[in-house]
This record gives C-alpha cells, sequence and structure tokens, in this order.
C-alpha cells in the first residue's frame, strides 16, 4: 500500500482541495489511480466536474480581493515557507510519484527538487515586481507604470512532471498576487493534492491555491475557460488541447500561456565530441523514459561519423534497466499507459514497414503492461512518421545529412519549435546554426538546459510565452499606465 511507504501518510490526500477544505465531489464519485508499474489501484479519489470547478472559481474570486493587497514580502515568506516543506518532504512525494506516474525514485526525487526550485526563485521575484516612472510628455503632468495581477488564473497540468509542471504555474502566479484553480492530469493527482496540502501548512490563505481533481477534462476546462471571473489561462500539455483551450478563451479574452508539444532535433556535427554527443543524447532521449518534452525526438548525426556514433549510442542504451521505478536497480521505468505503448509500437512499425533497421528494443517489453524496450532507429527517410510526430516513449530515430544547410532544414521541418541541440566545437557554426533553428530553447553542447532560472518555452506551435526565470512573472501581471495632470 502506498501510504504504508510514506513517512507521513496524511501527504496522500484523495480529495479535491477548494477554499482550504478537501472536498468530495458532490455526487460522490471518485475515480481510480493506478500505479503503471503494476497495473494495480493506488489510491481512489474524488471524481470532481463542472459544479465544483465552479466552487473553486468562486472562492479564488473572493480569496483574490484579500491577496492581491498582501505585501510582496508576506507573500514571499508564504512560498518561501512552502518551498522548505517541499523539500522537508522530499522522498515522500518522490515516492507518491514514482507510484502514480512511474519514473524512476532518482528522477522523481530530482523532480522534486526541480519542482521546489521554482517556488524558491519566485519567492525571491515577488520582492521584485517594479513599475516605471515614464519620461514627461509635458510640463504639468507625469507618467508613470505600476504592475497588478491579472485576477483568478485557471492551470491545466499534465501527467508527466506533476510536480514540476504545477510549481512553474502556481508558484509565479501567487507571487504575482494572483489567486489560481488547478486541474492536474487524472492520471497523476496524489502529487497536485500533496503540493495543496504543504501549501496549507505553509499559511497560504483558503481560496488562493485551489485543485480540482476529476475525470471529466473536458468539463472542468470548459468551465474554467468560459467564466468571466477567470482572467487567464496557463496550459502545459498537447498542442491539440492548448489549440482548443485557446479557442475557449478567447471568448472572454482571457491571457492564455501555452506549454505545448515538441519535436526536439539533436543535431550532430563530424567535428563534435562525440562522446559528450552520445551521453548528451542518452539523456535528451530518455529522461523519464522519453516522456518529455524537450526529449530528442529525432537525432541528425553527419555522415562521416553516423556509423561511430550508432555504435558508441546503442552500446550505451543496452545498459538500461527496465523495471519498477521504486527499485534502486532500475534506471527506466515504463510509459504512463497501455494507450502509449501502443502508441509508440505503431511510430517504430511505421517506420521499420518503410525500410528503417532496428538496432535495439523496437517493441513492448515483457516487464509488464507499459513497458517499451529502449529502442534505437537507423535508415530512417523524412517521409517517416517519427520524423514529425512526437514519440514521448523510449525510441531513438537516429537519422542521417550530409551539409549544414540540410541539417538545419531537417531540424526546422516541423510545426514544432521547443527545443533543440546541437554538437559542434565550431564557433562560427554555432551561431550560424543556433540562429537559423526556429526553437524557443537552444542547447549547445549540452542537453540539461532546464532550470528554474531559464525562460522556458517555445515557439510555433509549441506554444506562446515562458516559465521560469525573470520572464515568467510578467505572463502574471498588467501593465497600468498613470497620467499624473495638473502638476
Ligand atoms: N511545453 C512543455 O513545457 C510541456 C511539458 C510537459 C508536457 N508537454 C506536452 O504534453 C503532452 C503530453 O502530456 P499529456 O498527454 O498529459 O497532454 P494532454 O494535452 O493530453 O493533457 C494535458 C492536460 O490537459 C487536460 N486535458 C485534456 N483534454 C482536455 C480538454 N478538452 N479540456 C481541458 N483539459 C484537457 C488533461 O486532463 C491534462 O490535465 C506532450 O505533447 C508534451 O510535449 C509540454
Ligand atoms: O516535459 C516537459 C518538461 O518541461 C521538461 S523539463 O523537466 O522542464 O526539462
Amino acid at each position: 500500500m502506498l501510504e504504508q511507504k510514506l513517512n507521513d501518510p496524511s501527504l496522500l490526500k484523495q480529495a479535491g482541495f477548494i477554499n482550504g477544505q478537501w472536498v468530495n465531489a458532490k455526487d460522490g464519485k471518485t475515480f481510480e489511480v493506478f500505479n503503471p508499474a503494476v497495473g494495480e489501484v493506488i489510491a481512489n479519489v474524488a471524481d470532481l466536474g463542472t459544479k465544483e470547478t465552479l466552487q473553486a472559481i468562486e472562492a479564488a474570486q473572493v480569496a483574490f480581493d484579500d491577496w492581491k493587497v498582501v505585501p510582496a514580502k508576506q507573500r514571499s515568506s508564504l512560498l518561501r515557507r512552502w518551498f522548505e516543506l517541499v523539500l522537508d518532504h522530499q522522498e515522500d512525494l518522490a515516492v507518491i510519484m514514482t507510484f502514480e506516474q512511474g519514473k524512476v525514485i532518482a528522477e522523481s526525487r530530482g523532480e522534486i527538487a526541480y519542482g521546489a526550485s521554482y517556488i524558491e526563485w519566485f519567492a525571491e521575484e515577488a520582492k521584485r515586481i517594479y513599475g516605471d516612472v515614464l519620461p514627461s510628455t509635458s510640463a504639468d503632468r507625469r507618467s508613470l507604470v505600476i504592475k497588478q495581477p491579472v485576477g483568478v488564473v485557471g492551470a491545466i497540468t499534465p501527467w508527466n512532471f506533476p510536480n514540476a509542471m504545477i510549481t512553474r504555474k502556481v508558484a509565479p502566479a501567487l507571487a504575482a498576487g494572483c489567486t489560481i484553480v488547478l486541474k492536474p492530469a487524472a492520471e497523476t493527482p496524489l502529487s497536485a493534492l500533496a503540493l495543496a496540502e504543504l501549501g496549507r501548512r505553509a499559511g497560504i490563505p483558503a481560496g488562493v491555491f485551489n485543485v480540482v481533481v476529476g475525470t471529466d477534462a473536458k468539463a472542468i476546462g470548459a468551465e474554467l475557460t468560459s467564466s468571466s471571473i477567470v482572467k487567464k489561462i496557463t496550459f502545459t500539455g498537447s498542442t491539440a488541447v492548448g489549440k482548443l483551450l485557446m479557442e475557449q478563451s478567447a471568448k472572454t479574452v482571457k491571457k492564455t500561456s501555452m506549454e505545448l508539444g515538441g519535436n526536439a532535433p539533436v543535431l550532430i556535427f563530424e567535428d563534435a565530441d562525440l562522446d559528450k554527443a552520445v551521453e548528451g543524447a542518452l539523456v535528451a532521449k530518455f529522461r523519464n523514459a522519453g516522456q518529455t518534452c524537450i526529449c530528442a525526438n529525432r537525432i541528425l548525426v553527419q555522415d562521416s561519423i553516423y556509423e561511430e556514433f550508432i555504435s558508441r549510442f546503442t552500446a550505451r542504451v543496452s545498459e538500461f534497466v527496465l523495471g519498477d521505478g521504486v527499485s534502486s536497480t532500475s534506471t527506466m521505468g515504463p510509459l504512463i499507459s497501455r494507450k502509449a505503448v501502443a502508441g509508440v509500437t505503431s511510430l517504430v512499425d511505421d517506420a521499420v514497414s518503410q525500410g528503417a533497421k532496428i538496432c535495439i528494443g523496437g517493441s513492448a517489453s515483457n516487464n509488464g503492461d507499459h513497458f517499451f524496450q529502449p529502442t534505437v532507429l537507423r535508415d530512417l527517410n523524412t517521409s517517416m512518421r517519427l520524423a514529425k510526430e512526437e514519440v514521448f516513449g523510449p525510441v531513438a530515430p537516429v537519422f542521417m545529412f550530409s551539409s549544414e544547410k540540410e541539417a538545419v532544414d531537417m531540424a526546422n521541418d516541423t510545426e514544432f519549435g521547443l527545443a533543440a541541440y546541437m554538437y559542434t566545437k565550431d564557433h562560427s557554426r554555432i551561431w550560424r546554426v543556433g540562429e537559423a533553428l526556429e526553437y524557443g530553447m537552444v542547447g549547445i553542447n549540452e542537453t540539461a538546459i532546464s532550470s528554474e532560472m531559464i525562460p522556458f518555452g517555445g515557439v510555433k506551435e509549441s506554444g506562446q510565452g515562458r516559465e521560469g526565470s525573470k520572464y515568467g512573472l510578467e505572463d502574471y501581471l498588467e501593465v497600468k499606465y498613470f497620467c499624473l495632470g495638473d502638476i
């Protein structure tokens, strides 16, 4: 049982969190949460819907009137306390995450630290929300700008990073003086509810941070996007759903922040440090069993080093140990669902049917229903689905290119533009290729590019807005201009 694994079993919450209270569904409905590694039910969580979402929005509106005038330093202190409590409970939060999402425990511990870093960062940024005094337009008037919170925020988050994708939204929202209604993914509600419990213990006032858990994402999302009380929607998830939410938000002209899908290329040029390129591509591809938005979705290798790269990379991939993420011997966990395994399988089968060769792996593993073998494919062409679609699984398609121009054209031949990576020692090439790549983030001889201090986000159909860094707060603030006459 999950609670028996926890030092503090009271962190395991199975109800929604609205206006500082744990609430069950008005109709008493619940839904099951599964451990993807073993297929066991680990929790039965309240299945909230439209009525409870409206209740949460109204609570957030009432709370906003008080929260927006809490001095920045006090908001900062509350966020700092929340940060400290998250780190104090890092192990329990990591165990909860591995049980409901499947990632290996070391990665879960890492995500808790990463998620906490956003709370720490925005606790600090809360005290740096500055306005401007502008040059006068005439002798008898003065112009100035203040910044104010946008208001009630609706947030919808994915299952692949069930802690950090939440704190990356809730922390800046609260730092700016906004209140928030969060709908986490139904696959991973427990991490969100544990964060809400620790926020409550930190002293974050009732109604400021609300969590609506439920399986009817469409209904909850419709309520959040149609309400005139909700002034902003912040979403992390697939591009298809992001487009839908943007459409729904247009009717009330909401601000939107969108962190959407990716199709990250790794460009490995013949002058690259091949050891670094192999290790970088390995991390970029197989983190969270390939289920991250900035995973290496295509590995593009220059023809003269293609065989050497394939040999070294495949050797390293053969070292992964598939298994239950709670086991310290496992280095890769399951995918989130059987549907995910089927999706990855169809992408591999499509490539092989068109002539791609399997270097290692290539099919679902017999470890259990949700496992897929770490896979390397070679001899691919750009007509294959793997060249266009987000894999979201442990499959590394290695494409070949001849010239720098061909590499850039291949890399940019996608509607996505989140992250891209390149390995080269040529500094002129770094600037030429870096500026030509149509992506929001570019890793150069490095693929571990994420932190709370950088502007995370993409261009094209990978989204709009940035999360983290000094830029991440602006999405939760409105600029107000004062014109002082009769001076
Ligand atoms: N850019 C980023 O920072 C980032 C981070 C993580 C994941 N992602 C992307 O998310 C996708 C994988 O996550 P996923 O499968 O959870 O994505 P998803 O879009 O299916 O679901 C994301 C969230 O949206 C909700 N949702 C689904 N349909 C909805 C609807 N009609 N109305 C309202 N809410 C709805 C889901 O319940 C979930 O909470 C991938 O495309 C990945 O690239 C992007
Ligand atoms: O999956 C998307 C995450 O944003 C990736 S990261 O952990 O922020 O690098």
